[in-house]
């Protein structure tokens, strides 16, 4: 079994339990009395499909009413319980959740593929685009990096793609690279680990460091598993 307080209201508790699976009498219970009483609220066979692995309840830090529990999906409930909708991610059976307890829309998602982050679960999708006409985005500034060797090359190609480009890549909110300009270098490969790329007519595109006899570091020349997965780039 798992449970959790609310931490909104103490008397709030809930309880997720297996139960024999001949018997089917397990699900998710709540007492309202700091555990004296219990009433089941749902017998949802999709909160304790995984029970025999895992299982997992949290409460909200803000709300009393909505509960999250983790199983092969996770599943969200804003109504005490009662129903449930799935949550999208990149990968099944989630494991582990953090909610922060000032901002119960950033949070963080654990499952068999990674860790995930939602600022806000209510937004549709993300467009990133640069500021004015020139560019989307003009690429390092090379100047930055023109003294490192090879392993402080290697360090920083492998860093960014695991900070921004993968991060993108694997957001499970669709992103959008509207590009409306120069998208050189790592701008472009920017745009390329969105999930959807728009040009405007104004848009440049190019790898200009293979110039220099550098190889682009951030999996437009690599891509990831992703990549090799579904052929996409
Ligand atoms: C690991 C990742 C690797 C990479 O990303 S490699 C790719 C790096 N990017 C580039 O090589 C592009 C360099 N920039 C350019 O080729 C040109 O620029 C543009 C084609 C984008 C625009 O040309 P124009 O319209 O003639 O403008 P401007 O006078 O060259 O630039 C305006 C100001 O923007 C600064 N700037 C341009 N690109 C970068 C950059 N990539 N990083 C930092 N600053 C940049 C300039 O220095 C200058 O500044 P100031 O007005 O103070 O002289």
């Amino acid at each position: 079994m798992a449970i959790s307080v609310s931490p909104v209201n103490s008397n709030k508790v809930f309880a997720l339990i297996e139960s024999d699976s001949d018997q089917d009498k397990g699900g998710l219970f709540v007492s309202n009395n700091a555990g004296k009483t219990w009433s089941m609220v749902s017998g949802d066979n999709r909160l304790v499909q995984r029970a025999w692995y895992y299982i997992e309840v949290f409460t909200d830090p803000k709300d009393e009413d909505i509960v999250y529990v983790l199983s092969a999906p996770a599943l969200r409930s804003e109504d005490g319980g009662k129903t449930w909708k799935r949550l999208t991610g990149t990968h099944g059976d989630f494991h582990d959740l953090w909610i922060n307890p000032d901002n119960n829309k950033n949070m963080v998602i654990a499952n068999d593929g990674g860790a995930e982050l939602d600022e806000d679960n209510e937004t549709k999708a993300i467009i990133i685009t640069g500021n004015g006409e020139k560019a989307f985005v003009a690429g390092a500034d090379i100047s930055e990096f023109a003294h490192f060797d090879v392993s402080q090359g290697g360090e920083l190609a492998a860093k960014g793609q695991e900070l921004l480009f993968d991060f993108v890549e694997n957001l499970s909110t669709p992103v959008i690279a509207a590009v409306n300009g120069f998208a050189l270098g790592g701008g472009l490969e920017l745009a390329m680990a969105c999930h959807f790329r728009v040009a405007g007519v104004n848009a440049k595109m190019g790898l200009p460091e293979t110039t220099l006899g550098l190889i682009p570091g951030y999996g437009s020349c690599h891509g990831n598993d992703t990549d090799r997965k579904h052929g996409d780039r």
